[in-house]
């Protein structure tokens, strides 16, 4: 593993966390400068899907914003809470910026998806928001390219060209086209994604900010995740086609009567507009997808940079059918070849939390090859703390903890690739096993457990020293010795003693968000409550410190001192290599593993405190080294019993 690529993750983690602490403002705006913000526009979404654009002044506060829905809505302000991304709004608007996408939603004793809250009229709605058809929420220079897109279906709308309903998928898409009727984009609006209250295709039953179809991936909040997929795919090299949040207005788009409260969807729809946020994605023509076609005719290096980008954003869903193909004749190809890969729908990345990810590469051949020079050079080059300053600053209403999941999934990709693992190999250390009727949690999330056991052991036994290397070794041989590989009862977990942290590492996230409703209505915010920016006076010093003891560490000492190996149920570690790579930890018949398999969700990154998360990667990081031996071993051994017919 490369020292360099260690140190400098690990010591611009600390200082970053320490910058973001230092800000009360936890997306880093104005803030933080201490000025009062002026006049911004802002876009309130109903937990129903309505959407109304307002322009705020400086004086205007949560209850103002709520006073002019109540106006236009009709809708019970006392009962609902005004939210942004994590944060609650109780009163005070200073950290939110122009464009930004509000939610409100109301609390949960009052919320029924059966008993629609609102009986909005759009009439009333559409006179009260001055804004054009399409306003994009947040432009920086990287939209330059959909800027362009953006005022051509404007201009097409006013003339009177009508998009398309898109009919495969089981969210609402439409594809918007140019004067010409050419289709230019693709629109797919949050209130219409599965599960969302306007879903066209019959998925409903949820509202805006619950658990959706994937339990770390709320309702109505796959469209950032969209655009924060193209910005994290730097120089195009995933080929991720350009992709904007917007506002947009269009009688084509689709509202449940029952679901939204509307009275009559027809009338609706014909004498009124339809204002939805959505995800605005530049139509790419293709040929096929990839589930229409086979697939070893894909060039190894398409594979390798959706790969790489899949592995970065923890996709939990590319299937087949989220990868368009397209024909490049004559060798004339990106790639030199006949075909040219397209990733889209990338609305169920950045989990809150880490799940099962779906990567339909992970069996093709070309993951199994090496990566190429200059896919290494791109993957040292990436830099998680940037990546996460950048959609903080792009993404406001992007969440902590999905960012946690973007810094953790980088630096194993970053660990991995310099190890000399392949694509493969970490979208199975990734991946979830079933055994018999029960899902198992990956060996990524086997080292967060371990990690997190040994900060909240650090956390209990603060005076003891942190261990050197001979510590370590010690513990290595006590461990061996009392637990021998053979051994058939293995080491419970020590869950219980790690107070609450454990309790929380192994509830399931769809409590946890449950929770979270729960607290909003009580008009706290995590955030607040000491999730990521409580106590940072406390916390200032230390994490200085910490920031200080990580500089000049490579990960390859530390990795060599530490040993540690993953092991699954009670099959012995067969390293080739485990002189290197002995025992550090294992999940096998112990009642703590009977806990895991019972949890869908293994590990929160969401709830530790920042000192605690700092703690936490750094631990991470050592404890890597042990679980790529053990992958290591797993792929040689696979490799042997296949012998070399595999040749790509
Ligand atoms: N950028 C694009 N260019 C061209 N066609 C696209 C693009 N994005 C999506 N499509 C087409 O629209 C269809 C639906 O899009 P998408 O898969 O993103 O929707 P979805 O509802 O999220 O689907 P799913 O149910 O698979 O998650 C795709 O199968 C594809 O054919």
């Amino acid at each position: 593993m490369s020292p360099k690529l260690n140190s400098p993750v690990q010591t611009q983690m600390a200082v970053s966390v320490l910058n973001h602490s230092l800000s009360s403002d936890p997306h880093g705006n104005q803030k933080s400068e201490g000025k009062p913000v002026g006049r911004r526009r802002v876009f309130v979404q109903t937990e129903t899907g309505l959407v109304l654009g307002m322009d705020l002044d400086r004086g205007d506060n949560a209850h103002t914003v709520k006073r002019r829905l109540q106006l236009a809505l009709n809708f019970p302000t006392e009962e609902s809470s005004l939210t942004f991304g994590d944060l609650v709004l109780k009163n005070d608007l200073s950290a939110i910026r122009r464009d930004s996408p509000l939610l409100l939603t109301r609390n949960i004793l009052h919320r029924s998806s059966s008993t629609p809250c609102l009986s909005p009229c759009c009439k009333d709605l559409q006179q009260r928001d001055s804004g054009g058809p399409i306003e994009v929420l947040g432009c920086s220079s990287r939209c330059s390219q959909t800027k362009q897109l953006v005022k051509d279906v404007a201009k097409a709308i006013k003339s009177g060209v009508d998009p398309i309903p898109v009919h495969s998928g089981l969210g609402g898409a439409y594809y918007f086209r140019n004067s010409r009727g050419d289709s230019i984009a693709i629109v797919k609006p949050t209130d219409e994604e599965p599960f969302a209250p306007n879903n066209p295709k019959g998925f409903v039953g949820k509202a805006l900010g619950q658990p959706g179809l994937k339990g770390s991936v709320r309702v109505g909040e796959t469209g950032f995740r969209e655009v924060a997929a193209y910005l994290l795919d730097h120089d195009h090299f995933a080929n991720v086609p350009p992709t904007v949040l917007v506002k947009i207005t269009h009688p084509v788009f689709h509202v449940n009567a029952r679901e939204s409260g509307h009275n009559n969807k027809n009338q609706d729809k014909n004498q009124h507009l339809i204002s939805k946020i959505a995800s605005f994605q530049k139509y790419i023509s293709h040929d096929f997808d990839a589930s229409d076609h086979g697939t070893s005719s894909f060039p190894v290096a398409a594979v390798h940079r959706i790969g790489i980008l899949d592995v970065r954003i923890f996709n939990t869903d590319r299937h087949a059918g989220n990868l368009l193909v397209r024909k490049v004749g004559g060798g004339a190809g990106r790639f030199g070849g006949q075909m040219e890969l397209i990733p889209i729908d990338h609305g169920l990345c950045l989990p809150e939390n880490l799940e099962d990810p779906y990567f339909e590469w992970i069996h093709w051949p070309q993951a199994s090859i090496p990566f190429s020079e200059d896919e290494l050079e791109y993957i040292a080059n990436l830099d998680p703390v940037r990546d996460s300053e950048m959609l903080r600053m792009e993404l406001p209403m992007i969440r902590e903890a999905c960012l946690r999941v973007l810094v953790l999934c980088t630096i194993l990709l970053k660990e991995a690739a310099a190890f000399g693992l392949c694509l493969a190999e970490i979208g199975e250390m990734m991946s979830r096993e079933f055994r018999g009727m029960e899902e198992e949690p990956s060996e990524l999330e086997l080292v967060c457990i371990e990690a997190r056991r040994l900060v909240a052991e650090r956390e209990i036994f603060p005076s003891e020293a942190e261990p050197g290397p001979e510590d370590d070794f010690q513990f290595n041989i006590e461990f061996e010795n009392s637990y021998p590989m053979t051994h058939k009862v293995l080491p419970p977990y020590h869950f219980g003693v790690t107070g609450g942290a454990s309790i929380h590492t192994l509830s399931k996230l769809e409590e946890g968000l449950e929770e979270e409703d729960e607290d909003d209505n009580h008009e706290t915010s995590n955030v607040q409550k000491g999730t990521c920016f409580s106590n940072v006076p406390r916390l200032l010093p230390s994490l200085s410190k910490l920031s200080e003891s990580l500089k000049g560490i490579g990960l390859n000492e530390k990795s060599q001192r530490v040993t540690a190996g993953v092991r699954k149920g009670n099959g012995a570690i067969t390293s080739k290599d485990n002189s290197s790579c002995s025992i550090g930890f294992q999940v096998g018949t112990s009642s703590a593993c009977d806990q895991l398999q019972a949890s869908s969700n293994f590990v929160k990154l969401s709830d530790m405190g920042e000192e605690q998360w700092v703690a936490f990667l750094e631990k991470f990081q050592e404890l890597l080294f042990g679980a790529f031996c053990h992958r290591k071993s797993i792929t040689t051994g696979q490799r042997q019993r296949l012998g070399t017919s595999c040749k790509f």
